[in-house]
C-alpha cells in the first residue's frame, strides 16, 4: 500500500505529487477513479493534528487521498482560528469575507469537498444538488435553518454546527440592550451625537424587580436566565419541553401568559415553521402596556409589520432587533427598503436598538466556534467520524494504530432499508472486521468498519462491491 507521495509509481513523465493529484481529483462515486480512495496516497499528518482519542505516537492517520486535494470553500468570514485547523492539514482554503449570491455558490461549490458557512449562506436542495463532490458542510455558528438538512443528508453530506459557543455572547447582548431600552439609552446617546442634550427620566427605569419572559430556554436563553436573575431581575419561560429552571426561574404553560406576565419579553427559538411569525399582532395585543420586545433568533420569528404598530401605538416601550428576515450578504450600506419594505419606517422609531445580526459576533466566540467546526470537519474528513453531526447518525470508532498497517477503516452511507448489513457483511467477510459500528437516523445509516489484512488491490474490489450494492449513498474508504 502507498503510504507516501513519493512512493507512488511515476507514470508518463508525472511526478509523484502530479500523479497523486490526478487519482485523487474525483471525490464522488459517480466518477470513475473518483474515490474516496481505492486509488489515492496516504500522506502523513502535518503535526498540528491530534487525531481522536489515545497516544499521539501510536495513532494511525487516516487520510481519505492526498491532502492537497481536497478542497474547502469558507465563507462569511470564518474565524482565522478554524481557517488555520484547516489549512494545517495541507487543505486547498479559500475563504471570502461575505456570503455569494446564489449564482456563484452554484459556481463555486461544483468541486470543493467541504464547505465552511455562517447564518447567512442557503445551502438549499437546488444548491446543493450541484455540489458533486461536497461530502461535508460546517456550519460556523448554532442556527442550521439555513441548510436543506434531510437533503444532505439523503445526499451523503454530513452536517456539524457550534451547538452553544456564541450562547454566552448573545445572553450578554440582550442584558445589554434590556438596560439599554429601560433607560432610552440609545435615544440619548443618538441625540447627543447630534449635539442635543436631553436629559430626562420619565418612562425610564432600573431593571430591579422588572419581570423578563425567555421564549425559548434552550442555550442562550438559559445562560441569559441566569444573568438576569443576577441583576434582580424575576424570570419565568415558555418552551415547548418541559425543562428545568436555573435558579428561581418558572415556567410557564403557554406562550400568552408568558407575554401577560413579563415587562420584557426576549425570543430564543430556531427558525422552524411553528416559530414562523411567532410573534406579531395578537401576540402583542397580549403584551403589558409598555413593556419591551428583544429578538436575536431569526428575523422570521417576529411579523415586523405588527412590531412597528405596537411600537407607534405605544403598546411597545421599545423593542431589540438583531436579525432580519432578509439580511445583506456582507457589510456596507444595506439596511433600507429595497431589502426589508419597512426598513427605513423602522430606522424612524424611538427606543428601537438595531443590530446587523451580532449576537453571537465577540472575539471568544468566532474563535471558540473556529476550533470546534474545523476539528469536527478534520475529523470527518480524514476519519469519518460523525460525533456531533446534526444530519447523520452520530458514528465513532476507537482510532486505528501504526502497528496497524494493513487495517482499512470502510463507511458506508446507505438507505435504512432491510437487508443491506447481511450484504455488506457479506463484502466484507472475507476480511477480519476487527471492529464495527453503525446507527440510522431517519432514511439514513452509517456503518463504520475497521477491517484488516487488506492489500491494496482488494482495497479497490472492497470499493466497488459495496458501490454496487442498490441501497448505497456514499462510500469512503481510508487507509
Ligand atoms: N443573533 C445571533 O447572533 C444568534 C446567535 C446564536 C443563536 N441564534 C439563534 O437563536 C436560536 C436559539 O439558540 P439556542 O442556542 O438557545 O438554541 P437551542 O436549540 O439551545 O434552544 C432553543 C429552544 O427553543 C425551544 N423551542 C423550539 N420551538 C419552540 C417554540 N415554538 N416555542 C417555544 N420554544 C421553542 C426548544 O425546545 C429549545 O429549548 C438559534 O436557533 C439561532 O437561530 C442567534
Ligand atoms: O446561528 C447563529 O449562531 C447566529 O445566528 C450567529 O450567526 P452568524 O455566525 O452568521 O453571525
Amino acid at each position: 500500500m502507498p503510504t507516501a507521495a513519493q512512493n507512488i509509481p511515476v507514470r508518463n513523465g508525472n511526478s509523484a505529487n502530479e500523479l497523486s493529484r490526478s487519482v485523487s481529483n474525483s471525490f464522488n462515486p459517480t466518477y470513475e477513479n473518483l474515490s474516496t480512495s481505492p486509488t489515492a496516497s496516504f500522506s502523513s499528518p502535518p503535526n498540528s493534528y491530534g487525531g481522536v482519542g489515545g497516544s499521539r505516537a501510536s495513532t494511525k492517520q487516516l487520510k481519505p487521498f492526498h491532502t492537497q486535494d481536497i478542497k474547502v470553500l469558507l465563507l462569511e468570514n470564518v474565524n482565522l482560528s478554524g481557517q488555520d485547523i484547516l489549512r494545517k492539514q495541507g487543505y486547498q482554503v479559500e475563504a471570502i469575507k461575505s456570503s455569494l449570491p446564489e449564482d456563484q455558490l452554484i459556481e463555486k461549490i461544483q468541486d470543493v469537498h467541504v464547505i465552511g458557512i455562517r447564518s447567512k449562506t442557503q445551502l438549499s436542495a437546488d444548491v446543493l444538488k450541484h455540489a458533486k463532490n461536497l461530502i461535508v458542510i460546517g456550519c460556523f455558528c448554532i442556527g442550521t435553518n439555513q441548510v436543506d438538512l434531510k437533503f444532505a443528508a439523503d445526499a451523503g453530506i454530513c452536517v456539524f454546527n457550534s451547538p452553544f459557543s456564541n450562547s454566552r455572547s448573545v445572553a450578554e447582548q440582550m442584558i445589554g440592550e434590556i438596560i439599554c431600552l429601560a433607560r432610552q439609552i440609545g435615544d440619548r446617546s443618538n441625540e447627543l451625537h447630534r449635539g442635543v442634550w436631553n436629559k430626562v427620566s420619565a418612562g425610564c427605569w432600573e431593571v430591579r424587580g422588572k419581570t423578563l419572559g425567555i421564549v425559548g430556554y434552550g442555550h442562550v436563553g438559559a445562560q441569559l436566565s441566569v444573568l438576569a436573575e443576577s441583576m434582580g431581575m424575576k424570570v419565568i419561560y415558555y418552551d415547548v419541553v418541559n425543562l428545568m429552571g436555573l435558579g428561581t426561574a418558572t415556567q410557564v404553560g403557554s406562550l400568552n401568559e408568558l407575554l401577560q406576565g413579563s415587562d420584557f419579553v426576549t425570543l430564543h427559538v430556531p427558525e422552524l415553521a411553528e416559530t414562523k411569525n411567532l410573534i406579531s399582532e395578537a401576540q402583542i395585543a397580549q403584551m403589558k402596556n409598555g413593556s419591551y420586545l428583544l429578538n436575536a433568533s431569526r428575523g422570521s420569528v417576529v411579523d415586523i409589520a405588527a412590531l412597528i404598530k405596537g411600537m407607534k401605538e405605544g403598546k411597545l416601550a421599545g423593542a431589540a432587533l438583531d436579525v432580519f428576515p432578509n439580511e445583506p450578504a456582507g457589510n456596507g450600506e444595506h439596511f433600507h427598503n429595497q431589502l426589508n419594505s419597512w426598513a427605513e419606517e423602522l430606522r424612524g422609531l424611538k427606543n428601537l436598538i438595531l443590530t446587523p445580526h451580532i449576537g453571537g459576533s465577540t472575539e471568544e466566540a468566532q474563535s471558540a466556534i473556529g476550533v470546534e467546526v474545523a476539528d469536527a470537519l478534520v475529523k470527518y474528513v480524514n476519519m469519518g467520524i460523525t460525533s456531533g453531526a446534526v444530519n447523520m447518525p452520530e458514528v465513532t470508532l476507537r482510532h486505528l494504530t501504526q502497528d496497524e498497517p494493513n487495517h482499512v477503516r470502510v463507511i458506508y452511507i446507505h438507505k435504512n432499508v432491510p437487508g443491506v448489513l447481511r450484504r455488506v457483511n457479506e463484502i466484507l467477510g472475507n476480511h477480519n472486521v476487527d471492529k464495527q459500528m453503525t446507527d440510522s437516523r431517519g432514511d439514513v445509516a452509517y456503518l463504520m468498519a475497521d477491517i484488516s489484512s487488506v492489500n491494496t488491490s482488494e482495497i479497490k474490489e472492497l470499493y466497488q462491491s459495496l458501490e454496487d450494492l442498490g441501497s448505497r449513498i456514499r462510500t469512503r474508504v481510508l487507509y
